[in-house]
């Protein structure tokens, strides 16, 4: 038996839902378009052991809404849609399933374009890409999104600093990173150019002696993130650090950092804004990685990138005036100009 696709029921606003199959690969993955409504849609592949295939399709269906979001407000001309591989990357990963995965997406006919996620490398998607042309982020094509991701968040920080302190003169400004991985690293580095003061945190040690070293950054523990004296706060490991309790003692005045998912319930949004903490919402700031993957299948340059840098720190200035003016959190402000440009179909 080869590659089977079942298109399975969906939520109520999702374009579609479906089970790819191929026992003789050993892949069992899905795939979940939100909307096409603003382009083709795009966004990475996830390879997780997830426990359930309930738990999988909220995963995916989740996921695949927020790129709509994200590609929307960086006007990328394209749709939200994202992917998960059932299993564990460590174990069940071979080249047979990653081209077997390459050859469901292609079968969507370029309804969906498919890169990394967690779990899942650019060479992963060169064999995907050697049974579908929807297949990027490849080392060959935009490369490490990283970067971009980096510079995205690092310009957005400077807008809300200029909102919040009246300057982007980051000189002496106390900013705390956490994690310093990829983008973290890479963040902490323009900010310790730019002359702020560094607070670093991370799980692992390596990156933070290098950290302390190269970047003259203060350490602190994981869990003290929140006992730290600070005007800026920059989350960069994973989700739901901003809790209700975390905000409460967080002593930052703006929070700009490149974790997806960063308000651990949509409520926190307004805790932060009854604490007059800005918050930069993450899908907007954090999109310099899909704009670089997107720059792949437009076939653009640096300058395409740049110019849509340009457009999310614009987009961010727009709704902190937005949110003072009209009395409302950033995240409502965000979510709402996305809602109209899906129902005008106007991409940015
Ligand atoms: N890489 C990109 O281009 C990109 C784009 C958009 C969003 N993001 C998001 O940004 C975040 C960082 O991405 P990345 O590519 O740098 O990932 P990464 O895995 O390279 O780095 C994450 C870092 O966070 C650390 N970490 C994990 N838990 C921690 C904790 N509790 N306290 C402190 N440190 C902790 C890890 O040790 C690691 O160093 C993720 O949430 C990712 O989804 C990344």
């Amino acid at each position: 038996m080869g590659l089977k696709l079942t298109d399975l029921d969906t939520e109520p606003g999702f374009e579609r839902l479906v089970l790819a199959e191929d026992r003789d690969a050993g892949l069992r993955a899905l795939i979940c378009i939100h909307s096409t409504a603003l382009g083709p849609a795009a966004g990475g592949c996830r390879m997780w052991p997830y426990a359930s295939d309930a738990d999988a399709i909220a995963d995916v269906t989740r996921l695949a809404r927020g790129m709509t979001f994200k590609n929307a407000m960086a006007g990328l001309g394209l749709g939200g849609g994202k992917s998960v591989i059932i299993g564990d990357a460590r174990k069940d990963k071979t080249p047979q399933l990653m081209r077997a995965y390459g050859r469901a997406v292609d079968a969507l006919k370029g309804t969906y374009y498919t890169a990394e996620d967690v779990g899942i490398s650019p060479e992963d998607m060169a064999h995907a890409a050697t049974e579908t042309r929807y297949a990027v982020g490849l080392s060959a094509g935009s490369g490490d999104p990283s970067p971009w991701t980096a510079e995205g968040v690092f310009r957005c920080l400077k807008v809300g600093a200029r909102d919040v302190f009246g300057s982007d003169d980051l000189t002496g400004r106390r900013v705390l990173v956490q994690g310093l991985g990829h983008v973290g690293f890479a963040l902490a580095e323009k900010l310790h150019d730019a002359g702020a003061t560094l607070i670093v945190t991370d799980i692992h040690d390596t990156a933070l002696d290098a950290a302390r070293d190269r970047l003259d950054a203060a350490i602190c523990a994981p869990d003290a993130i929140f006992d730290q004296q600070i005007d800026i706060f920059a989350p960069c490991a994973l989700g739901g650090v901003l809790t209700e309790d975390a905000v409460a003692r967080l002593t930052a005045r703006l929070v700009c950092g490149a974790a997806n998912n960063q308000l651990a319930t949509p409520g926190v949004a307004d805790a932060l804004r009854a604490r007059q903490i800005a918050y930069l919402p993450d899908y907007v700031v954090n999109a310099g990685g899909i704009i670089s993957v997107a720059s792949e299948i437009h076939g653009q340059d640096d300058d395409w990138r740049r110019a849509r840098l340009d457009k999310i720190t614009d987009r961010v200035a727009e709704m902190l005036r937005r949110a003072r003016q009209e009395d409302r959190s950033t995240v409502q402000i965000a979510d709402a100009m996305v809602e109209r440009m899906l129902a005008e179909n106007t991409p940015a």
